[in-house]
């Protein structure tokens, strides 16, 4: 099923019987993503008594409650209230849901003890008002990101200076596959966030941050469609499910 997408002075042609889900599935266990130093998710049937929710247990439902945190288990998108003293609602930031899209892979470079996404590595793999959501796969890609125990890891993140780049560049969404932009450990400091989001100078009410996303190694770097979408909490964070398509030459 293939369509045709006018955007400014160009078509794009996209088929929409081949979704690419870059999205971490959340499971009720342990093989999730996990950060922020929470326990694993829960998926548990409602209890009352002997009775237990769940056929196999003699009930005519399956009905089980879910416990989870959308920073700490899985594919989330966030909006600037992630760091905001005001309230604000990712499901009010996120008014469109389909965005030009560029997918790069970086390999963090060494600094100290670190490993960042600097600024002239993203300037050699994406140029300014090409997109306006940008992908980052890190590199090495390997599939046990879905179920990486992320504390105390120190994971690589985005220099303030390369977030800047990528705010100037016009970019309103930004997917990774690290648990955070930011250092891990960084005091609160969050300047990649804040620099993306220009907080609290003149804050991008619309622009959002997906983190733990997984891209598989089969899906080449470029140009795609993204069509983004949430579960619709009224918080600042809630589980999301990216879907590329890729966009085909007429
Ligand atoms: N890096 C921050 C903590 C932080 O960013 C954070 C802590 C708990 C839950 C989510 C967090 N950030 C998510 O983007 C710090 O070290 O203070």
């Amino acid at each position: 099923m293939k369509t045709q997408i006018k955007f400014s002075n160009r078509t794009l042609t996209i088929d929409l019987s081949k979704p690419i889900d870059i999205a971490i599935s959340l499971s009720g266990d342990d093989a999730n993503p996990l950060a922020w130093y929470l326990s694993a998710p829960k998926i548990t049937p409602v209890k009352e008594g002997d009775w237990i929710a769940k056929v196999s247990e003699g009930a005519s439902i399956n009905f089980n409650s879910i416990w989870f945190n959308p920073h700490a288990h899985g594919t989330h998108t966030e909006c600037y209230g992630h760091i905001s003293k005001e309230f604000y609602n990712v499901n009010k930031a996120l008014n469109k849901y389909f965005f030009t899209a560029k997918l790069i892979s970086v390999a963090p470079e060494k600094k100290g003890e670190d490993f960042v996404i600097s600024k002239q590595q993203l300037k050699t793999l994406f140029s300014p008002g090409s997109c306006e959501a940008l992908i980052i796969r890190t590199l090495p890609n390997l599939k046990s990101k879905k179920q990486k125990n992320y504390n105390h890891s120190n994971w690589p993140y985005l220099t303030e200076s390369a977030a800047t780049y990528i705010r100037e560049a016009g970019v309103e969404h930004l997917l990774i596959d690290l648990p955070s932009v930011d250092k891990e450990k960084d005091d609160g400091l969050l300047k990649a966030h804040r620099a993306f989001w220009n907080y609290p100078k003149a804050p991008r009410k619309h622009a959002t941050i997906t983190e733990l996303i997984y891209v598989p190694n089969k899906i080449t770097d470029g140009d795609y469609l993204l069509n983004l979408q949430i579960a619709p909490f009224k918080n600042d964070a809630s589980p999301s499910k990216p879907i590329l398509y890729k966009t085909l030459a007429k």
